[in-house]
Protein backbone atom coordinates (compact mmCIF):
# COMPACT_ATOMS: atom_id res chain seq x y z
CA UNK A 1 0.00 0.00 0.00
CA UNK A 2 1.20 3.44 -0.79
CA UNK A 3 1.99 5.47 2.45
CA UNK A 4 -0.59 8.23 3.35
CA UNK A 5 2.77 10.90 2.88
CA UNK A 6 6.11 10.39 1.97
CA UNK A 7 9.48 12.49 2.03
CA UNK A 8 11.60 11.66 -0.80
CA UNK A 9 15.41 13.24 -0.25
CA UNK A 10 13.87 16.80 0.65
CA UNK A 11 15.62 19.93 1.51
CA UNK A 12 14.09 23.58 2.31
CA UNK A 13 16.51 26.35 2.55
CA UNK A 14 15.59 30.06 3.53
CA UNK A 15 18.03 33.02 1.97
CA UNK A 16 18.77 35.44 5.41
CA UNK A 17 20.67 38.11 3.78
CA UNK A 18 23.89 36.85 2.53
CA UNK A 19 23.58 33.84 5.10
CA UNK A 20 21.51 30.27 3.96
CA UNK A 21 19.50 28.91 6.62
CA UNK A 22 19.06 24.88 5.72
CA UNK A 23 15.74 24.23 7.38
CA UNK A 24 15.60 20.26 6.00
CA UNK A 25 18.28 18.44 5.22
CA UNK A 26 17.87 15.92 2.67
CA UNK A 27 14.50 13.96 4.70
CA UNK A 28 13.57 10.82 3.54
CA UNK A 29 10.68 9.64 5.94
CA UNK A 30 7.38 7.56 5.00
CA UNK A 31 3.94 7.94 7.23
CA UNK A 32 1.67 4.81 6.94
CA UNK A 33 -1.64 4.93 6.53
CA UNK A 34 -3.45 5.39 10.28
CA UNK A 35 -0.13 6.34 11.90
CA UNK A 36 -0.21 8.45 14.79
CA UNK A 37 3.55 9.86 13.81
CA UNK A 38 5.09 12.21 15.88
CA UNK A 39 8.17 14.69 14.47
CA UNK A 40 10.19 16.08 17.82
CA UNK A 41 13.06 17.47 17.90
CA UNK A 42 14.29 21.09 20.05
CA UNK A 43 13.80 24.28 18.66
CA UNK A 44 14.72 25.55 14.91
CA UNK A 45 15.10 22.11 14.63
CA UNK A 46 12.69 21.88 11.36
CA UNK A 47 9.70 20.67 12.32
CA UNK A 48 6.78 23.16 11.43
CA UNK A 49 8.66 23.40 8.34
CA UNK A 50 8.37 19.90 7.55
CA UNK A 51 5.06 19.48 8.51
CA UNK A 52 3.92 22.63 6.64
CA UNK A 53 5.13 20.58 3.39
CA UNK A 54 2.37 18.10 3.24
CA UNK A 55 -0.23 20.89 2.54
CA UNK A 56 2.28 22.94 0.43
CA UNK A 57 2.06 25.97 2.69
CA UNK A 58 5.70 25.17 2.58
CA UNK A 59 7.70 24.28 -0.45
CA UNK A 60 10.70 22.32 -0.85
CA UNK A 61 13.90 23.41 -2.59
CA UNK A 62 14.60 20.17 -3.73
CA UNK A 63 12.82 16.51 -3.40
CA UNK A 64 8.87 15.99 -3.50
CA UNK A 65 6.67 15.20 -0.74
CA UNK A 66 3.77 12.78 -1.91
CA UNK A 67 0.23 12.95 -0.29
CA UNK A 68 -1.55 9.86 -0.88
CA UNK A 69 0.23 8.83 -4.28
CA UNK A 70 0.23 13.04 -5.01
CA UNK A 71 3.03 14.71 -5.51
CA UNK A 72 1.54 17.71 -3.52
CA UNK A 73 4.70 19.80 -3.73
CA UNK A 74 4.09 19.73 -7.74
CA UNK A 75 1.05 21.02 -7.71
CA UNK A 76 -0.48 24.85 -7.70
CA UNK A 77 -4.03 26.52 -8.41
CA UNK A 78 -7.27 24.78 -8.07
CA UNK A 79 -5.99 20.68 -7.81
CA UNK A 80 -4.02 21.95 -5.00
CA UNK A 81 -7.04 23.48 -3.82
CA UNK A 82 -8.70 19.91 -4.04
CA UNK A 83 -5.61 18.49 -2.39
CA UNK A 84 -5.83 20.93 0.47
CA UNK A 85 -9.14 20.19 1.29
CA UNK A 86 -8.04 16.37 2.39
CA UNK A 87 -5.84 17.55 4.90
CA UNK A 88 -7.17 19.21 8.10
CA UNK A 89 -4.50 21.04 10.61
CA UNK A 90 -4.60 22.42 14.29
CA UNK A 91 -2.47 25.13 15.27
CA UNK A 92 -0.61 25.81 19.06
CA UNK A 93 -3.09 29.32 18.71
CA UNK A 94 -6.05 27.63 17.60
CA UNK A 95 -6.41 30.45 15.08
CA UNK A 96 -9.70 30.63 15.09
CA UNK A 97 -11.80 33.64 13.61
CA UNK A 98 -12.54 35.69 16.50
CA UNK A 99 -15.67 37.38 15.03
CA UNK A 100 -17.33 34.08 14.56
CA UNK A 101 -19.18 32.10 16.68
CA UNK A 102 -18.15 28.32 17.41
CA UNK A 103 -20.76 27.14 14.72
CA UNK A 104 -19.78 29.84 12.27
CA UNK A 105 -15.99 28.75 12.46
CA UNK A 106 -16.44 25.01 12.10
CA UNK A 107 -18.98 25.91 9.15
CA UNK A 108 -16.33 28.31 7.52
CA UNK A 109 -14.26 25.23 5.21
CA UNK A 110 -17.43 23.80 4.40
CA UNK A 111 -18.85 26.72 3.02
CA UNK A 112 -15.15 27.76 1.34
CA UNK A 113 -15.74 24.06 -0.48
CA UNK A 114 -19.40 25.21 -1.29
CA UNK A 115 -21.03 22.31 0.55
CA UNK A 116 -25.16 23.29 0.10
CA UNK A 117 -26.28 24.82 3.75
CA UNK A 118 -28.20 22.24 4.82
CA UNK A 119 -25.87 20.01 4.41
CA UNK A 120 -23.52 21.92 6.51
CA UNK A 121 -25.78 22.72 9.11
CA UNK A 122 -25.80 19.00 9.76
CA UNK A 123 -21.85 18.40 9.03
CA UNK A 124 -21.11 21.03 12.01
CA UNK A 125 -23.83 19.20 14.65
CA UNK A 126 -22.33 16.27 13.75
CA UNK A 127 -18.80 17.93 14.26
CA UNK A 128 -20.05 19.85 17.31
CA UNK A 129 -21.30 16.45 18.92
CA UNK A 130 -17.92 15.24 18.53
CA UNK A 131 -16.05 16.80 20.36
CA UNK A 132 -18.67 17.58 23.15
CA UNK A 133 -19.22 21.17 22.38
CA UNK A 134 -22.99 20.87 21.09
CA UNK A 135 -23.67 23.35 24.05
CA UNK A 136 -21.15 26.15 22.76
CA UNK A 137 -22.50 26.49 19.13
CA UNK A 138 -23.37 30.03 19.84
CA UNK A 139 -20.57 31.15 21.81
CA UNK A 140 -17.44 33.45 20.66
CA UNK A 141 -13.89 32.04 21.17
CA UNK A 142 -13.21 34.32 23.51
CA UNK A 143 -15.68 32.72 25.86
CA UNK A 144 -14.24 29.36 25.41
CA UNK A 145 -11.07 27.86 27.56
CA UNK A 146 -8.14 27.10 25.68
CA UNK A 147 -9.23 23.40 25.70
CA UNK A 148 -12.70 24.26 24.03
CA UNK A 149 -10.69 26.38 21.56
CA UNK A 150 -8.44 23.73 20.38
CA UNK A 151 -12.00 21.45 20.17
CA UNK A 152 -13.35 23.83 17.76
CA UNK A 153 -10.01 24.02 15.81
CA UNK A 154 -10.39 20.26 15.49
CA UNK A 155 -14.04 20.04 14.56
CA UNK A 156 -12.89 22.56 12.02
CA UNK A 157 -10.25 20.34 10.57
CA UNK A 158 -12.18 17.33 10.31
CA UNK A 159 -15.53 19.35 8.22
CA UNK A 160 -14.10 18.20 4.83
CA UNK A 161 -13.43 14.74 6.25
CA UNK A 162 -10.11 14.64 5.29
CA UNK A 163 -7.70 11.60 5.63
CA UNK A 164 -4.70 13.54 7.14
CA UNK A 165 -4.63 15.99 10.30
CA UNK A 166 -1.28 18.18 11.04
CA UNK A 167 -1.31 19.34 14.48
CA UNK A 168 1.52 22.04 14.85
CA UNK A 169 2.55 22.13 18.76
CA UNK A 170 -1.56 21.84 19.51
CA UNK A 171 -1.66 20.60 23.09
CA UNK A 172 1.87 22.81 24.27
CA UNK A 173 -0.48 26.10 25.14
CA UNK A 174 -2.75 23.92 27.25
CA UNK A 175 -2.59 22.34 31.04
CA UNK A 176 -1.46 18.65 31.48
CA UNK A 177 -4.77 17.72 32.28
CA UNK A 178 -6.39 19.59 29.26
CA UNK A 179 -3.71 18.15 27.25
CA UNK A 180 -4.53 14.89 28.29
CA UNK A 181 -7.85 14.98 27.41
CA UNK A 182 -7.02 16.97 23.81
CA UNK A 183 -4.89 14.08 22.75
CA UNK A 184 -7.67 11.39 23.90
CA UNK A 185 -9.68 13.48 21.38
CA UNK A 186 -7.32 13.22 19.19
CA UNK A 187 -6.60 9.35 19.68
CA UNK A 188 -10.96 9.03 18.40
CA UNK A 189 -9.80 11.39 15.50
CA UNK A 190 -7.56 8.87 14.36
CA UNK A 191 -9.86 5.04 15.74
CA UNK A 192 -12.66 6.32 14.63
CA UNK A 193 -12.46 8.80 11.65
CA UNK A 194 -9.54 6.79 10.37
CA UNK A 195 -7.40 9.82 9.98
CA UNK A 196 -3.76 9.56 9.88
CA UNK A 197 -2.05 11.95 12.18
CA UNK A 198 1.04 13.60 11.84
CA UNK A 199 1.61 16.01 14.79
CA UNK A 200 4.70 18.21 15.75
CA UNK A 201 5.83 18.84 19.53
CA UNK A 202 8.54 18.86 21.70
CA UNK A 203 7.33 17.05 24.49
CA UNK A 204 7.71 13.48 24.58
CA UNK A 205 4.94 13.01 26.96
CA UNK A 206 2.67 14.27 23.80
CA UNK A 207 4.72 11.04 21.82
CA UNK A 208 4.51 8.34 24.60
CA UNK A 209 0.62 9.01 25.53
CA UNK A 210 -0.87 8.84 21.57
CA UNK A 211 2.02 8.35 19.24
CA UNK A 212 2.86 5.21 17.53
CA UNK A 213 5.64 6.11 15.61
CA UNK A 214 8.19 8.87 15.85
CA UNK A 215 11.18 10.99 14.33
CA UNK A 216 13.38 12.83 15.89
CA UNK A 217 14.84 15.89 14.19
CA UNK A 218 18.03 18.14 14.53
CA UNK A 219 19.15 20.98 12.38
CA UNK A 220 16.89 20.09 9.58
CA UNK A 221 18.07 16.54 9.38
CA UNK A 222 16.10 13.13 10.79
CA UNK A 223 18.29 11.96 13.26
CA UNK A 224 16.12 8.76 14.13
CA UNK A 225 12.88 7.16 13.47
CA UNK A 226 11.09 3.93 14.71
CA UNK A 227 8.15 3.02 16.57
CA UNK A 228 7.49 4.56 19.97
CA UNK A 229 8.51 1.59 21.62
CA UNK A 230 11.58 1.28 19.83
CA UNK A 231 13.08 4.62 20.28
CA UNK A 232 12.08 4.94 24.42
CA UNK A 233 13.15 1.74 25.26
CA UNK A 234 16.67 1.73 23.23
CA UNK A 235 17.37 5.04 22.14
CA UNK A 236 20.24 5.80 19.82
CA UNK A 237 20.99 9.05 19.15
CA UNK A 238 22.26 11.23 21.72
CA UNK A 239 19.63 14.10 21.06
CA UNK A 240 16.53 10.71 21.50
CA UNK A 241 18.17 9.94 24.88
CA UNK A 242 18.02 13.41 25.97
CA UNK A 243 14.04 13.26 25.09
CA UNK A 244 13.55 10.36 26.38
CA UNK A 245 15.33 10.70 29.64
CA UNK A 246 12.84 13.71 30.16
CA UNK A 247 10.18 11.87 30.19
CA UNK A 248 11.54 8.41 31.93
CA UNK A 249 13.53 8.59 34.71
CA UNK A 250 15.64 4.92 34.39
CA UNK A 251 19.00 6.09 34.34
CA UNK A 252 20.81 8.24 36.80
CA UNK A 253 22.07 11.57 35.37
CA UNK A 254 25.43 12.52 36.32
CA UNK A 255 24.83 14.55 39.10
CA UNK A 256 22.39 11.59 40.89
CA UNK A 257 25.17 9.04 39.67
CA UNK A 258 27.74 11.14 41.52
CA UNK A 259 25.16 11.10 44.76
CA UNK A 260 24.88 7.82 44.30
CA UNK A 261 28.54 7.07 44.92
CA UNK A 262 29.18 9.27 47.69
CA UNK A 263 26.64 6.70 49.59
CA UNK A 264 27.28 3.47 48.07
CA UNK A 265 30.77 2.01 47.83
CA UNK A 266 30.08 -1.45 46.17
CA UNK A 267 30.25 -2.09 42.70
CA UNK A 268 27.53 -1.09 40.50
CA UNK A 269 26.01 -2.13 37.41
CA UNK A 270 22.78 -1.42 35.37
CA UNK A 271 20.32 -3.64 34.71
CA UNK A 272 18.25 -3.25 31.51
CA UNK A 273 15.09 -5.21 32.02
CA UNK A 274 12.78 -5.82 28.75
CA UNK A 275 9.34 -7.62 27.83
CA UNK A 276 10.07 -10.57 30.16
CA UNK A 277 7.28 -13.04 30.06
CA UNK A 278 8.25 -15.04 32.97
CA UNK A 279 8.24 -13.90 36.83
CA UNK A 280 11.49 -15.66 37.81
CA UNK A 281 12.80 -13.00 40.54
CA UNK A 282 16.47 -13.69 38.87
CA UNK A 283 17.88 -10.85 40.78
CA UNK A 284 17.15 -12.00 44.24
CA UNK A 285 17.52 -15.70 43.40
CA UNK A 286 20.78 -14.80 41.76
CA UNK A 287 21.96 -12.83 44.94
CA UNK A 288 21.48 -15.74 47.20
CA UNK A 289 23.01 -18.45 44.98
CA UNK A 290 26.27 -16.29 44.68
CA UNK A 291 25.72 -15.49 48.29
CA UNK A 292 26.44 -11.51 47.24
CA UNK A 293 23.96 -8.60 48.63
CA UNK A 294 21.71 -6.18 46.05
CA UNK A 295 20.74 -2.95 46.67
CA UNK A 296 18.25 -1.06 43.93
CA UNK A 297 19.97 2.71 44.01
CA UNK A 298 18.28 4.26 41.16
CA UNK A 299 15.32 2.66 38.45
CA UNK A 300 12.00 2.07 36.74
CA UNK A 301 10.19 0.29 34.74
CA UNK A 302 7.57 1.57 32.17
CA UNK A 303 5.04 0.41 29.83
CA UNK A 304 4.28 1.38 26.85
CA UNK A 305 2.50 -0.31 24.08
CA UNK A 306 1.83 -2.81 26.36
CA UNK A 307 5.42 -3.79 26.88
CA UNK A 308 7.52 -3.16 30.01
CA UNK A 309 11.07 -1.93 29.74
CA UNK A 310 13.40 -0.20 32.16
CA UNK A 311 16.44 0.09 33.62
CA UNK A 312 17.74 -0.60 37.06
CA UNK A 313 20.96 0.66 38.54
CA UNK A 314 21.91 -2.15 41.19
CA UNK A 315 24.78 -1.68 44.10
CA UNK A 316 26.18 -5.38 44.41
CA UNK A 317 27.58 -6.05 47.93
CA UNK A 318 30.58 -10.00 48.46
CA UNK A 319 33.12 -10.79 47.73
CA UNK A 320 35.39 -10.06 44.03
CA UNK A 321 34.45 -13.09 42.83
CA UNK A 322 30.93 -14.03 44.08
CA UNK A 323 29.93 -10.53 42.26
CA UNK A 324 31.59 -11.34 38.79
CA UNK A 325 29.71 -14.83 39.33
CA UNK A 326 27.29 -12.90 39.81
CA UNK A 327 27.03 -10.55 36.89
CA UNK A 328 27.51 -13.19 34.52
CA UNK A 329 24.47 -15.04 36.41
CA UNK A 330 22.16 -11.74 35.66
CA UNK A 331 23.52 -11.40 31.91
CA UNK A 332 22.31 -14.82 31.18
CA UNK A 333 18.65 -12.93 31.78
CA UNK A 334 19.00 -9.63 31.03
CA UNK A 335 21.84 -7.38 29.56
CA UNK A 336 23.85 -6.20 32.17
CA UNK A 337 26.51 -3.50 32.18
CA UNK A 338 29.29 -2.74 35.58
CA UNK A 339 29.58 1.35 35.88
CA UNK A 340 33.14 2.16 35.94
CA UNK A 341 34.51 3.06 39.87
CA UNK A 342 35.28 6.53 40.67
CA UNK A 343 38.84 5.83 40.31
CA UNK A 344 38.75 4.42 37.04
CA UNK A 345 36.54 7.30 35.99
CA UNK A 346 39.23 10.02 37.85
CA UNK A 347 41.97 8.44 35.98
CA UNK A 348 40.23 7.94 32.69
CA UNK A 349 39.27 11.82 32.63
N1 LIG B 1 10.30 31.97 6.74
C1 LIG B 1 11.52 31.73 7.21
N2 LIG B 1 12.57 32.49 6.86
C2 LIG B 1 13.81 32.25 7.31
N3 LIG B 1 14.11 31.22 8.15
C3 LIG B 1 13.11 30.44 8.56
C4 LIG B 1 11.77 30.64 8.12
N4 LIG B 1 10.99 29.68 8.69
C5 LIG B 1 11.82 28.92 9.44
N5 LIG B 1 13.08 29.37 9.36
C6 LIG B 1 14.26 28.78 10.04
O1 LIG B 1 14.30 27.41 9.73
C7 LIG B 1 14.72 26.65 10.84
C8 LIG B 1 13.66 25.61 11.20
O2 LIG B 1 12.49 26.26 11.68
P1 LIG B 1 11.19 25.50 12.17
O3 LIG B 1 10.19 26.52 12.57
O4 LIG B 1 10.80 24.49 11.16
O5 LIG B 1 11.75 24.72 13.45
P2 LIG B 1 10.94 24.00 14.60
O6 LIG B 1 11.66 22.74 14.88
O7 LIG B 1 9.50 23.88 14.22
O8 LIG B 1 11.14 24.99 15.80
P3 LIG B 1 10.08 25.51 16.92
O9 LIG B 1 9.83 24.32 17.81
O10 LIG B 1 10.82 26.61 17.62
O11 LIG B 1 8.87 25.97 16.18
C9 LIG B 1 14.98 27.65 11.95
O12 LIG B 1 16.36 27.95 11.94
C10 LIG B 1 14.16 28.85 11.54
O13 LIG B 1 14.71 30.04 12.05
Amino acid sequence: MTPAISFENLSKSYAQGPRRIDALRDVTLDIERGDVFGIVGFSGAGKSTLLRTINALERPTAGRVVVDGTEISALRGRPLHRARQRIGMIFQQFNLLQSRTVLQNVAYPLRVAGVPKAQILDRVEELLDFVGLTEKALEYPARLSGGQKQRVGIARALANRPDVLLSDEATSALDPQTTSEVLELLRRVNAEYGVTIALVTHEMEVVREIANRVAVMQQGAVVEQGSVYDLFAHPQHRTTRRFVSSVLHHLPDAGALERIRRVHRGRIVQIHVENRESNDPFLSRIARERGVDYNVVYGGVSELQSRLFGTLTVELLGSELDIDFAISDIALTAAVTELPDRLEELARA
